[in-house]
């Protein structure tokens, strides 16, 4: 069976910075994305799902956060500097980046409120692919210490930086180990 929904769901790939090319995402596009993102399932309704976008100057700011926040949590012995420029990178050669946020509302245990975030990323993910820009969702330590920097409240964690740019790597399928393995019937 073939559709266009099950080929975006089958040549969604993780796109990384250096596949990136100049071209701008619009905000037109973003909106698309965040639309997108925005139709996910969630449980009463709670809608947990927030999102900082950073494009442009912003992307700068991020990147020194990164850099800084980086800096202050290594061990001296384990501090590399080509780390910490790598980490700065990643934001200032993204077109975009957008930190993934859950707001626990306290009305549900908190793993379905990440759940319905985690739905609404891959909503975002397949949404952006669809305009043929990729992306990643990273998750390095330092987004436990990002807080502050992204303004958030008590209640609200961020659990990754999605980094987005418009592309032109060739269409892959998955790597995966057969679905058959991951099932057990019962008839
Ligand atoms: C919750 C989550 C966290 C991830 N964190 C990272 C990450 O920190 N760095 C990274 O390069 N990729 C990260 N990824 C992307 C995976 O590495 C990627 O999805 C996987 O290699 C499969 O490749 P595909 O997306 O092309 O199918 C993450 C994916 C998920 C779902």
């Amino acid at each position: 069976m073939e559709n266009e929904v099950l080929k975006a769901i089958q040549y969604r790939r993780t796109v990384t910075q250096n596949n990136f090319t100049e071209q701008d995402i619009s905000r037109d596009e973003l909106i698309t994305i965040l639309e997108a993102a925005n139709a996910a399932p969630t449980h009463k309704r709670t809608q947990p799902w927030r999102f900082v976008v950073f494009q442009k100057d912003g992307l700068q700011r991020l990147g020194t956060a990164l850099r800084a926040i980086y800096k202050d949590i290594t061990p001296a012995e384990k501090y590399s500097e080509a780390t910490e420029l790598n980490m700065g990178k990643k934001a200032t050669t993204a077109n975009v980046a957008i930190a993934i946020v859950v707001n626990y509302t306290g009305e549900l245990p908190e793993w379905e409120e990440l759940a319905a975030t985690s739905c609404a990323v891959q909503n975002l993910w397949l949404a952006a692919h669809s305009l043929g820009i990729g992306g990643y969702w990273a998750t390095p330590g330092l987004i436990n210490h990002l807080s502050a920097f992204l303004k958030l409240d008590e209640n609200q964690k961020c659990i990754g930086l999605f980094y987005l740019g418009h592309h032109e790597t060739e269409p892959r399928e998955p790597v995966r180990s057969a679905i058959e393995e991951k099932i057990r019937w019962e008839e």
